[in-house]
């Protein structure tokens, strides 16, 4: 052979030598790429593991933080808020009623007509609005005069319907799914700002009266009848179409719950005590913490770069508007560190909530064969042009880590309350119905959350006492909720012979 040709061959088998070469490198930088991949999936299962007996831990310490923020204001990070509702509707309400609802991500403004037991809700009409972001941070003339005028615009669009006898003045239930300190039933201060909302010029006041003060500069005459939390509204939704509820229980862009305790086991409550023996509280259980609750690296950034740091550590990681960003931080770190997604971070990865727990929901859900709408949220969200199976399942691996402890941490916060009112074992072969009333977009539209939820509470209730406990969904039970205890307080009441309440 000449010697240009076993130059040639030597060169070719070179390059062949070293394209191969190359390839193995390759081929063991991915797989060790792929196998730190694994390793932070695995990790963060772990990390974020809730069996049986960590729940059943998580309940009792529930239950304990229930007792101290009823014994003492300040006893507990649970707020356990008196609503003042001690008498949830009977069902007997009349009359022509508006609500209002401030949530978290949406406001809705509503009118029922109440036609007492025989008629119930006669007629209801509402309007949905989302919270224009830059509201939730600016100043509270600007948010109560938005929702003012929203509410004056739906006003202005009664029909026959809806006609309000003459000389009678218009009344509305005020939702507020905030933490408030109610003075009564009707006013109350805002004690902190939750979720995606930070306006330091309302906290400490009283949200009646920057409502009434913003449709006073609209021009709207109308009385705030009853100002309630929208777990409280749901709670009384709940009882008017169903007498065995007792718990309600909000799993939206926040969370949170409400119960019917009983008067007299609340120690803090030096007012008069009720009639009904009853008294509605608001235990805002999103500010719940415990050493039990399995918290993760990706908790601990989130809560740290929050809006409200060291606040709301059960609501970060089970509602809406967190679920979504969790996954966001776990994909950032697998992309950083494993280079998940190629050797460059996508930009979009690094925006902090443009994973939206809807379309977390979404891909959780995919049931085809190739993951394509994975596939497609990875795409348009995430502008990642290309993902190949093995990631798109990693992905639904993370959906169902985080949404499975969210709801897994929801029944025993459940299982926590139950046990507080002694509803969570039969007493003498008896066991006396108990009604969760559930609402909340996340629990309404994310199934694998809200089963994930109702099947953790019956392995945490056991099969006997599970047959008596039954978890409905309420949805917009608040809005109802507000106008019946609106109804229930109106300035148009006959007074009863009686007082309400009997000298304590
Ligand atoms: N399809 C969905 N899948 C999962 N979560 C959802 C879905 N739709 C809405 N959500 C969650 O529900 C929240 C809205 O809850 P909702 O109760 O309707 O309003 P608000 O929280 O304002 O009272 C959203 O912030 C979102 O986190
Ligand atoms: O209905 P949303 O907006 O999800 O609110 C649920 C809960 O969100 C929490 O952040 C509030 O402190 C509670 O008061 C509220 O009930």
């Amino acid at each position: 052979m000449g010697k240009v040709a076993v130059a040639t061959t030597v060169v070719c088998s070179v390059a062949v030598c070293a394209a191969a070469a190359l390839i193995v490198r390759r081929r063991m930088q991915s797989s060790g790429k792929w196998a730190r991949v694994i390793e932070i999936l695995k990790a963060f299962e772990e990390d974020c593991a809730t069996p049986i007996a960590k729940l059943r831990q998580v309940a009792d310490a529930m239950t304990v933080e229930m007792h101290a923020g009823l014994a003492s204001e300040g006893g507990s990070k649970l707020k356990m808020l008196i609503s003042y509702v001690d008498n949830l509707p009977s069902g007997d309400e009349t009359g022509f009623f508006y609500a209002l609802d401030l949530g978290g991500t949406n406001f809705r403004v509503m009118r029922v007509l109440l036609g007492g037991k025989q008629d119930r809700v006669v007629k209801r009409e509402f309007k949905e609005e989302s919270i224009p972001p830059h509201l939730m941070t600016g100043k509270s003339d600007e948010l109560f005069d938005f929702i003012a005028e929203v509410l004056a615009k739906f006003v202005a669009t009664e029909g026959e319907d809806f006609h309000l006898p003459p000389g009678k003045q218009r009344e509305l239930g005020f939702t507020f799914s905030f933490p408030v300190k109610q003075t009564s039933l009707s006013s109350g201060t805002l004690i902190n700002w939750t979720k995606g909302f930070s306006i330091e010029d309302t906290v400490g006041q009283d949200v009646v009266g920057e409502l009434v003060k913003a449709m006073e500069r609209v021009g709207l005459d109308m009385r705030v009848a009853a100002l309630v939390n929208d777990t409280i509204g749901t709670l009384a939704g709940g009882r008017y179409t169903n007498p065995d509820v007792v718990v309600a229980v909000i799993l939206g862009t926040g969370t949170n719950a409400a119960y019917v305790e009983r008067a007299h086991a609340i120690p803090k409550w030096h007012g008069l005590l009720p009639k009904s023996g009853e008294m509605v509280i608001n235990m805002e259980w999103g500010n719940f913490r415990s050493s039990h609750l399995p918290l993760t690296e990706y908790d601990h950034s989130l809560d740290f770069e929050s809006l409200n740091p060291g606040e709301q550590i059960l609501e970060k990681i089970i509602s809406g508007m967190y679920l979504g960003e969790i996954l966001r931080r776990v994909l950032l770190k697998m992309a950083e560190e494993a280079a998940f997604f190629g050797d460059v971070v996508p930009p979009k990865l690094r925006i902090p909530f443009i994973i939206r727990t809807p379309n977390m929901s979404a891909m959780h859900s995919d049931t085809s064969p190739d993951l394509k709408v994975v596939g497609n949220k990875l795409k348009d969200i995430l502008e990642v042009p290309t993902s190949s199976l093995k990631m798109r399942k990693v992905v639904i691996s993370l959906c169902n880590i985080i949404a499975s402890r969210g709801a897994r941490l929801s029944a025993a916060g459940i299982y926590g309350i139950l046990k507080k009112i002694g509803r969570d074992a039969s007493k003498d072969g008896e066991t006396q119905k108990s009604v969760i009333a559930m609402d909340g977009g996340l629990f309404e539209h994310y199934t694998q959350f809200s089963e994930a939820m109702k099947s953790s509470l019956k392995e945490l209730l056991g099969d006997e006492v599970a047959e008596s406990v039954e978890v409905i969904l309420s949805n917009d039970g608040s809005g109802v909720g507000a106008a019946l205890l609106a109804a229930s307080h109106s300035q148009y009441l006959e007074p009863e012979e009686d007082s309400e309440t009997s000298q304590s």
